[in-house]
């Protein structure tokens, strides 16, 4: 089962993903013209690499081949991922636990350079007082930026209200990402931790300075990324549906 009560799916961190629908239209052609063939996995790799490219980034080729779990828990869900209040300590065991290196963490981040965030993954790092000043929490985020996201997100704001995760350029895979972390506007803490921490400030400097290096740093971080895992030979299986195994 890979709906309902207690898979993954269920777990609020994941609460906000969306483009099932999508996927799973692109697995109905396939099905139709190539049956079980190509998995969901791959599927969702692929969909991942073409959205770099189709809003501007680097040119990717990965592998395919991968094959689908049967198995959806929501407890696998955390010990999985990182959440925006983490240490940068924290993040980079979670990253290594995954043979992911502390450059991929800075390089993978850069995919805050498009989308959308809900207030709700950010608002701890400022107050609303109630004269309605704005009171800054985390000083690692720039004061007049912080104005801003308050008046996007009100305690009044609806839990469905999202904020660009990169203003100017939301749209557009560029560096623009690090340009922000250098002026103190990272979205969420664990953005901002990039900067902050002496280990990873150099690094944001020259992808700030050099979008052609993030962009061949992308490709290789990405190609870790997607390879993390996967199913081979007689694992898993290839669903005939995205949203639920086969058996
Ligand atoms: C380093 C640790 C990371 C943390 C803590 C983190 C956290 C988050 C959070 C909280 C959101 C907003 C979710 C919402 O409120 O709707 C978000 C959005 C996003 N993240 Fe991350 N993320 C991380 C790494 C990554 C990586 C490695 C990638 C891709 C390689 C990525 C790609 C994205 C994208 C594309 C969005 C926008 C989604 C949309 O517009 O629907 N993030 N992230
Ligand atoms: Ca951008």
């Amino acid at each position: 089962m890979l709906l309902g009560n207690n898979t993954e799916q269920s777990d609020p961190a994941n609460r906000s993903i969306g483009g099932f629908s999508v996927i799973e239209s692109a697995k109905r052609v396939l099905e139709f013209l190539c049956p079980g063939t190509v998995s969901c996995a791959d599927i969702i790799a692929l969909a991942a690499r073409d959205a770099v490219e189709l809003t501007g980034g680097p040119m990717i080729q990965i592998p395919t081949g991968r094959r689908d779990g049967m198995v959806s828990v929501a407890s696998n869900v955390r010990p999985n991922i990182l959440d925006t209040s983490f240490t940068m300590d924290e993040m980079i065991k979670r990253f290594s636990n995954k043979g992911l290196s502390l450059f991929d963490l800075v390089i993978l981040s850069g995919a805050h350079t498009i989308g959308t965030a809900h207030c709700s993954s950010f608002r701890d790092r400022f107050q609303q007082d109630s004269k309605g000043k704005m009171k800054l929490i985390d000083k690692s985020l720039d004061s007049s930026y912080a104005d801003e996201l308050m008046k996007e997100c009100p305690l009044s704001a609806s839990p469905s209200v999202q904020v660009n995760n990169d203003p100017e350029t939301s749209m557009v895979f560029d560096n623009h990402y690090y340009r922000n972390l250098l002026t103190n506007k990272g979205l969420f803490q664990s953005d901002s931790a990039l900067l902050s921490d002496n280990r990873t400030r150099k690094l944001v400097e020259d992808l700030a300075n050099d979008q052609q290096f993030f962009f061949e740093s992308w490709g290789q971080s990405f190609m870790k990324l997607t390879s993390i895992g996967v199913k081979t030979g007689d694992e898993g299986e290839i669903r005939r549906f995205c949203s639920s195994t086969n058996a």
